[in-house]
């Protein structure tokens, strides 16, 4: 057997899924087993293999290499299948700096992966862990780091660029990369096959929404533009992270902001400020509303009340919580930012706003605040029923249309796809004559 492992090291998360490649050039592999370990960072995490789920004790995984070491003693245990079985390994490197398309992973391609960490410091150390411990222990399978970066390269110079000296810029590479590529990838792909229409005509608003949340606008199948930035840092919140915010803010937040932290929950040997650490660790969501599911929050706020000033908790179960209300009108109204200008840049020419990540596919409240808020810039009216069952349907049909169906062809529709950036790895790998296996 030659099998395909993809590695997606997420920020406290790993999704991991196993394929057989296959002859045929339209769907190039099949699953053979999905997997993920979620909460890392914050233990106990939990295990999931297909319909099995368990929890893991705090010492079995306390980072995203006890993570991986913890999913292979499971593979064997679990379906026997044995790491020799496995010839290619997919790894989802957020940061891939100037690289512009995959890249096999020897030591020298590891260090250079390794250079990038400091501009992502919640991905890339996590999934250098993991690299690590396949050129160590999986020695016969070739690793191959896949960046996020990448399908942002075609983004116009002017929208890349910071309003700063280009000299210093250039030298120290400070520039918009975005990230979430391996995602907009697939849903691109996924949209095209649903609207059967080519990719290169497409115009697409694509919100990725999950404990990282980015948007992207794709002009005629490319990346026009994208919300985070040099770092995934930029544009809107996510659980822990901030998002945009006045660059003096930090400044003012700590005097301490420009020192080294010296945090052993890290994943790596990361050097990280404490301002950087605030931002991307101690803010988002979890500090307007006290916790990293935005599930909770949408179950907590009040969707239609304006939101409090000055939100405290609240002890009457029943009522909304404030901090919740606060957390959710704040992401409603980032979104709302990108996607008006994002609309504007794509000359109003837009074939669809599509949904996706944890957020974007399971949240119904959210899509239909937001679909009901841009409905004056064409977009069709959300049928609710649609919208309520989206979450289940999209996991059969991954594209699922959410408008009210006879509005449909003159509005621009709202659609949810459930992203897969494993798939869109081991696909990419299958396709690959450099990887195409002979024997
Ligand atoms: N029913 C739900 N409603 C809203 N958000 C949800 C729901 N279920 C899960 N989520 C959110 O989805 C997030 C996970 O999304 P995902 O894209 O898998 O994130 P990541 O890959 O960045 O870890 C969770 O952190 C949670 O906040
Ligand atoms: C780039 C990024 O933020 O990724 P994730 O959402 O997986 O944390
Ligand atoms: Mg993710």
């Amino acid at each position: 057997m030659a099998l395909i492992l993809a590695v997606n090291a997420g920020s406290s998360s790993l999704k991991i899924s196993l394929y057989r490649p296959t002859d045929n050039r339209d769907q190039p592999v099949d699953l053979v087993l999905t997997s993920s370990i979620t909460n890392i960072s914050s233990p106990p995490a939990t295990f999931k293999f297909d319909g099995h789920k368990e929890e893991v004790p705090a010492d079995e995984v306390k980072d995203h290499a006890s993570a991986f070491a913890c999913f292979l003693r499971r593979l064997k245990t679990l379906r026997g299948h044995d790491p020799t079985d496995i010839r290619h390994i997919c790894h989802r490197v957020v940061h891939g700096g100037d690289f512009t398309t995959r890249l096999p992973v020897d030591r020298s391609a590891y260090h250079r992966i390794h250079g990038l960490s400091d501009l992502a410091p919640l991905h890339n150390g996590a999934a250098l862990a993991v690299i690590e411990a396949c050129l160590e222990k999986i020695q016969h399978a070739q690793s191959i780091a896949y960046f996020d970066s990448a399908f942002h390269r075609t983004i116009p110079s002017h929208i890349q660029a910071y309003a700063i000296d280009q000299t210093v810029a250039a030298k120290r590479g400070l520039k918009k990369y975005g990230f979430h590529g391996l995602s907009y990838a697939f849903i691109l792909r996924s949209v095209a096959s649903f609207l059967q229409r080519p990719q290169d005509t497409l115009n697409l608003i694509v919100l990725h929404l999950g404990s990282g949340a980015s948007i992207c606008a794709i002009r005629n199948g490319r990346s026009l533009d994208t919300s985070m930035g040099l770092t995934p840092l930029s544009g809107l919140p996510g659980a822990t992270r901030s998002g945009d915010v006045d660059p003096s803010l930090i400044f003012h937040y700590t005097n301490k902001a420009g020192r080294m932290t010296h945090d052993p929950s890290l994943a790596t040997d990361l050097r990280i400020t404490a301002a950087e650490d605030i931002l991307n660790r101690r803010s988002g969501w979890q500090s307007l509303a006290g916790t990293t599911d935005f599930g909770l929050i949408c179950s907590r706020a009040d969707p239609h009340a304006p939101p409090p000033s000055s939100p405290g908790p609240t002890t009457d179960p029943n009522a909304a919580d404030p901090r919740c209300t606060l957390a959710f009108h704040l992401v409603v109204d980032r979104i709302l930012d990108f996607v008006g200008a994002y609309h504007l840049k794509l000359g109003c020419a837009v074939d669809a706003l599509v949904f996706s990540g944890g957020i974007g596919e399971k949240s119904a409240l959210l899509r239909g605040v937001v679909g009901e808020r841009v409905g004056c810039l064409g977009y069709v009216k959300v049928d609710e029923g649609r919208n309520e069952r989206a979450g289940e349907e999209v996991e059969r049909a991954v594209v699922v249309d959410i408008g009210v169906q006879a509005q449909g062809e003159r509005a621009k529709r709202i659609l949810v796809c459930q992203t897969d950036e494993q798939v869109e790895m081991a696909r990419g790998c299958a396709l690959d004559e450099e990887f195409r296996v002979k024997d």
